[in-house]
């Protein structure tokens, strides 16, 4: 008998199925290296283990929204060690070459750093309005549960540097979009976004399009 947690899509595909699609992509170039038969053996029980370490709580901060608290991932060293292992899978298997990991405020700021030094590149800080010193770039951009004005120092990122984005949650997609509008200012060419959940039901994959969102757990 199949289980919620492995009947939940990853980004499109199953549990089982995103394990053969690793096995699939490493064959189809060669053979499969250890190191990548291990990763497609290991993902589904980390993949549960971030799951279980999500709680929700109605109606915060606002009625009717359904907020997802990624707290208890923090607090768990294995299933914060999960996430990073899996977003730094994903990267090595889906991008040649990065040159930065860009993070949202402020949740983004909990694991961007820690997947940055795992690929040995640099973290760049998208703020919110008035945080950051010196010249900014700065867009505005709307909430699931309000607005917010973003922005990047000025000489954050150089023209032509290849940037992941990265924070916990994508919702409407208005943070993520706001990043990907950043970057395009400074001239960043935008790899893809990543989050720990993405909220289905709010469509903000298509805001962020034509950028693609890998995520971990979706509702
Ligand atoms: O897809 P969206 O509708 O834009 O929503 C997602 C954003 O909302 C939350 O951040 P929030 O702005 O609440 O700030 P925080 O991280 O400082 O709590 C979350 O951490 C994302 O950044
Ligand atoms: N439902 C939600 N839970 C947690 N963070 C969020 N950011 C926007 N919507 C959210």
């Amino acid at each position: 008998m199949r289980t919620s947690v492995q009947r939940r899509a990853v980004h499109g595909w199953t549990l089982s199925r995103r394990k053969r699609e690793v096995e699939e992509r490493s064959a189809g170039s060669e053979q499969m290296s250890t190191v990548q038969a291990g990763m497609a053996a290991g993902s589904e029980s980390k993949l549960q283990l971030v799951h279980k370490h999500i709680r929700a709580f109605p109606d915060f901060p606002k009625k009717g929204v359904l907020f997802r608290d990624i707290c208890p991932i923090l607090k768990d060293a294995a299933a914060l060690t999960a996430v990073i292992d899996l977003f730094e899978e994903h990267v090595r298997i889906s991008h040649q070459q990065v040159d930065l990991i860009v993070g949202l405020d402020a949740r983004g700021f909990l694991f961007g750093p820690l997947l940055a030094q795992r690929l040995g590149v640099g973290f760049v800080l998208i703020r919110k309005k008035g945080k950051l010193p010196g010249a900014t770039v700065s867009v505005s951009y709307d909430l699931e549960y309000g607005k917010a004005e973003a922005e990047v120092q000025e000489d954050a990122v150089a023209a032509g540097q290849k940037v992941l984005i990265i924070d916990d949650l994508l919702a409407t997609g208005g943070t993520l979009y706001a990043a990907c509008e950043l970057m395009r200012k400074q001239q960043a060419e935008v790899l893809g976004c990543m989050v720990v959940i993405e909220l289905r039901e709010l469509n903000g994959i298509d805001k962020v399009k034509p950028h693609s969102v890998f995520s971990l757990v979706q509702y």
